[in-house]
């Protein structure tokens, strides 16, 4: 698992750690990781380029009047003596770090107003974890009279809201980031996490001195492996756990086939489909055994209820029958219409709840759209109705009802496509299936539904559910052979 601290905490382990280093010692370390990315960024092939490697490069800095630009500066007096022609632009009057100002006057770099209209590469050292949201409108003129082979933010894109992700006003859209010591929230969340580009991690010594627990979490290949339940050898098809999916109708019978071919491609053992669209899942997957009612389904270890399923009468009473079983359920699409309406359905529920709202389905059960804030937004509704929240979109956010905060790294815009949802949804309900908790079903079906997504976009431009649904078993076999250990078992 890989975290994000907010400004606070980074600060906090910042103040360690320098009470026992000697002064200047980490934004040396911070600009020294900073030039030898920028170094290799210039050796790169990069098509609006015209030469590679530093010497002779054009590079331009836009400082601020913090660290962030004495960062900026300090790296760029290193590239300056590798030969690369610095320019720097002070960007909030005449305020910037004057040591390192000085330092790459010394190695050949000059203070300008006016950089070429042209660089190679582009530092933006504006603001760091001490900005506000907003740019100086010198700095905003600047980006858009500048062409730049390469934009790298310093440790954030500046302009960005570093501890939620918002981008309420202008910021810097970068290709790469080099972030300081650890990731921020605004790296993995909401529209920052766009502005951010390729992160790159420099160590200057934080990790021991971080709070234990990060602001975000984000799950990693290895998490996935640790998590998923491999059949051994004395499991059956019901120890490797049941699903029931309560979704479809005759109106829908789509959402009921594709809620099951998520079901499918999961770790469970057996799948149970209990509605009204029982005949097109048949057809289509001999595997799954279907009734007419949820009543009728028998034992499982999860259920998922909701794609397609109707809003009417009989499907709240469907939605009762899921909920009164002991078993851990996952709530898509018409059910979260149905709790919005109904919410005393969900109350005396003791096995895990989980809830896949996309914007509009959270304005429905929250009361009101979900703040800029999405980590804070997930987390609020969690809280208020006790159950793990997945909040869709390009960055998908779950948030556990006591306030953990996971932000998915996988996925592409292409993934919205009719039915997805309804993949994820059954995918995830045999994961709960299989003994994962809520919270866990929820990252890691994210996470290997977006993998699947960047597996059917391959070669393609557009892809369907049933792309999607195709491609989640190598999504899995690829995820948890990055880091297989022999006789690993949950
Ligand atoms: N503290 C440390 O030990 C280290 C800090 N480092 C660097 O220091 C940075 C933080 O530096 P600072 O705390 O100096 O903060 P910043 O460099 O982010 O700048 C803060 C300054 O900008 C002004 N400002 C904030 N928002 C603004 C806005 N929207 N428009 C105009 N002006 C605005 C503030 O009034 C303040 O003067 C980090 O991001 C990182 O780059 C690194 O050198 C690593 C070590
Ligand atoms: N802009 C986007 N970028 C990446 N993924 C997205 C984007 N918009 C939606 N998604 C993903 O696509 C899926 C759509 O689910 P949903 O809205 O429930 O669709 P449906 O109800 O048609 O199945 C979710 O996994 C969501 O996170
Ligand atoms: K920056």
């Amino acid at each position: 698992m890989d975290g994000a601290w907010s400004a606070a905490a980074v600060r906090r382990a910042e103040a360690q750690l320098m009470a026992q280093l000697p002064p200047g010692t980490l934004m040396q370390r911070a600009a020294a990781g900073l030039a030898t990315e920028c170094a290799r960024l210039l050796r790169e092939r990069s098509p609006g380029r015209r030469r590679r490697g530093v010497y002779g490069a054009t590079v331009t800095v836009l400082a601020g009047p913090g660290d962030n630009g004495g960062d900026a500066l300090f790296a760029a007096a290193r590239l300056a003596k590798r030969g690369a022609r610095v320019f720097a632009v002070p960007v909030m009057g005449e305020r910037v770090h004057p040591v390192a100002a000085a330092a790459l006057t010394r190695a050949g770099g000059r203070l300008v107003a006016n950089p070429p209209r042209r660089c190679d590469l582009l530092l933006d050292g504006v603001l760091g974890i001490g900005g506000r949201p907003g740019l100086p409108g010198r700095a905003i003129d600047q980006l858009a009279a500048i062409d730049a082979g390469t934009v790298v933010a310093v440790d954030v894109p500046s302009g960005v809201d570093v501890d939620t992700g918002a981008v309420p006003a202008s910021a810097v859209t970068a290709d790469v980031t080099v972030a300081f010591g650890s990731y921020k929230p605004c790296h993995v969340l909401g529209r920052a996490a766009l502005h951010t580009g390729r992160l790159v991690l420099v160590d200057i010594g934080l990790g021991p001195h971080l709070d234990p627990h990060p602001a975000v979490r984000v799950a990693r290949d290895g998490d996935l492996a640790a998590w998923w339940h491999e059949p051994g050898p004395d499991d059956d098809k019901y120890t490797r756990g049941v699903v029931g999916v309560a979704a479809g109708s005759e109106q829908y019978p789509g959402a009921a086939v594709l809620a099951t071919s998520g079901a499918l491609a999961g770790p469970a053992g057996y799948v149970r489909y209990a509605g009204t669209a029982a005949e097109y899942v048949r057809r289509r997957h001999p595997e799954v055994v279907c009734t007419q009612e949820v009543k009728e389904a028998g034992r499982v270890q999860a259920w998922l209820a909701g794609p397609g399923f109707g809003t009417d009468e009989a499907s709240l009473t469907e939605l009762r029958h899921v909920l009164e079983s002991p078993a851990p359920v996952v709530l898509d699409a018409d059910a979260l219409t149905l709790i919005g309406e109904y919410p005393s359905v969900l109350t005396q529920r003791e096995a895990p709840v989980v809830l896949t709202p996309h914007d509009r389905e959270y304005e429905r059960l929250y009361g009101s759209a979900p703040a800029e804030d999405r980590g804070a937004a997930a987390a609020a509704l969690a809280k208020r109705l006790n159950c793990t929240v997945l909040l869709k979109g390009h960055h998908t956010v779950v948030a556990s009802s006591d306030g953990e905060v996971w932000a998915n790294p996988t996925g592409r815009p292409q993934l919205a496509t009719a039915g997805s949802g309804d993949v994820l949804a059954g995918f995830m309900a045999s994961l709960l299936a299989s003994g994962m908790s809520g919270t866990r079903a929820a990252v890691a079906a994210a996470y290997l539904h977006g993998r699947a997504g960047g597996i059917a976009a391959t070669g393609h431009r557009t892809i369907t559910a049933t792309d999607v649904a195709k491609a989640l078993p190598q999504a899995v076999g690829e995820t948890l052979s990055a880091t297989d250990t022999p006789g690993r078992r949950r």
